[in-house]
């Protein structure tokens, strides 16, 4: 029997939500109260759901969603932000997948988003649909202990900052504002729905898979006493048989608008009493961490692996909506197995602002719209995809001009997952 690949409607709805939850790893079903407040979710638009039915039951998910994505520079561009994308393990590898992307892309591009985005769950997944990772996240667990700070402090901002512990609706006041202004500062972050800001302050129905518990809140105010940071931490309960505390404060989220901010937050977190251990959660590979405590060494990296991962729907635009810090035309012949960015296109990019065309001028460099991808947002080097040969220079001295026109100084990162 043939697979229907469609839309979902308001009536596919739970089994579709059992479907992805399955894919996930879940077994069971959603229960009828996050089902309601899924569909109830104006983030949630059941027009861009695809599923696939055998016999009436969903056995393929794959969810698209309108989300905004900061580039460098701080503007922000229309994303197409795929999501919930599962195939049943009794459907797998007949090409489901590959219809119900084909499908998306299209009508994403048809729209006008000018880029898609995920986050992966498995490295070799969506490089064959043009994706590449455009940000890299790092997680350290630092041994409390031997990260040399001073006991007497017990965590007080310098220079008239202060912090103070906050609850979940402090959160919904404060943290909206607090991440719509991270966003034009980072490229890589991606735009955060009121719902969000609910189901992680426990004010939203949490779905059962997620396993949410009570956090800590934390805000730092500047010495005016603006709100300019934000942190929230869980913690265990561990003690060791000498009767010594041993507890971990894990990080859910941490936004900081400025280095201060930074700076106290971490240093409030590894200063709490009974906490000998910090998970960072996931954080920019160049964040302040390690370097912020006297003795770096005390933080260990647990995890280092990419993140956002980003493809190309319309050059000319994504390209001419960063900035670029210095001035170079650039002749790109872009490919793109799925037929949706291919072209040739020249960028003339300036401090000033960039025009980005397509010509029929002969290319500098060759490549696919993954590694395009993976350089937009500032964080790829183009001589190491040469040296990887995933990219190639056609005229001499194109890869030193494309690098110091497509890196940044600090690196992209995405705080979220979706
Ligand atoms: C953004 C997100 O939601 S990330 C979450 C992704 N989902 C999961 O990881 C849940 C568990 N996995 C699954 O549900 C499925 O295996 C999926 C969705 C990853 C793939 O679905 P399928 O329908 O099997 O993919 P499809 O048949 O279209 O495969 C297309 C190609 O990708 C390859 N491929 C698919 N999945 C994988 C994988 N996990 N690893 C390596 N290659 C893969 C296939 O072999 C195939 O290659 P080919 O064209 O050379 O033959």
């Amino acid at each position: 029997m043939s697979l229907d690949v469609r839309t979902v409607t308001a009536s596919d709805y739970p089994d579709w939500l059992r479907a992805v939850q399955n894919g996930f790893l879940t077994a069971g079903s959603p229960t009828e109260e996050d089902v309601a407040d899924r569909l109830a979710d104006p983030d949630n638009d059941l027009t861009r759901l695809q599923g696939a039915f055998d016999a009436g039951r969903c056995v393929a998910t794959f969810r698209s969603f309108a989300q905004r994505l900061t580039v460098v520079g701080g503007a922000t561009v229309p994303a197409d932000a795929v999501s919930g994308v599962t195939v049943s393990p009794t459907h797998r590898r007949r090409g489901l997948l590959s219809r119900m992307m084909a499908g998306d892309l299209a009508a994403a591009r048809e729209r006008g988003e000018v880029v898609a985005t995920l986050i992966a769950a498995e490295y070799p997944i969506y490089g064959r649909f043009g994706f590449g990772p455009a940000t890299w996240t790092t997680e350290w667990e630092v041994a409390v202990p031997r990260a040399g700070l001073d006991p007497r402090r017990s965590g007080q901002p310098e220079g008239g900052g202060r912090i103070e512990l906050v609850d979940g609706a402090d959160v919904r006041k404060y943290g909206p504002e607090l991440h719509t202004r991270l966003a034009a500062l980072r490229p890589g972050v991606v735009s955060r729905s009121e719902r969000w800001w609910k189901v992680h302050t426990g004010a939203a129905v949490i779905p059962a898979h997620e396993k949410w518990t009570e956090p800590f809140y934390v805000i730092h105010r500047d010495a005016d006493g603006e709100v300019d940071g934000l942190m929230v931490y869980g913690t265990d309960d561990k003690w060791g048989d000498g009767k010594q505390p041993l507890n971990t404060a894990t990080v859910r989220d941490l936004i900081a608008l400025t280095p201060a901010a930074e700076r106290a937050l971490w240093h409030f977190l590894c200063s709490v009493d009974w906490v000998t251990t910090v998970r960072s959660g996931y954080r920019a590979p160049d964040d302040l961490l390690p370097d912020v405590l006297p003795d770096p060494r005390a933080a260990r990296t647990v995890t280092h692996a990419d993140w956002l991962w980003l493809r190309m729907l319309d050059v000319e635009r994504a390209l001419e909506a960063r900035s670029y810090e210095n001035e170079a035309s650039l002749v790109l012949d872009v490919r793109d197995d799925g037929g949706v960015a291919q072209g040739r296109f020249l960028l003339d990019a300036s401090p000033g602002g960039a025009r980005c065309t397509p010509t029929t001028r002969s290319a500098d460099l060759a490549l696919g719209t993954g590694e395009l991808a993976s350089l937009y947002l500032g964080d790829g080097s183009v001589r190491r995809l040469v040296d990887l040969g995933r990219a190639d220079e056609l005229r001499a001295g194109a890869v030193e001009r494309a690098d110091a026109v497509f890196r940044t100084g600090r690196r992209p990162w995405c705080p979220d997952i979706f």
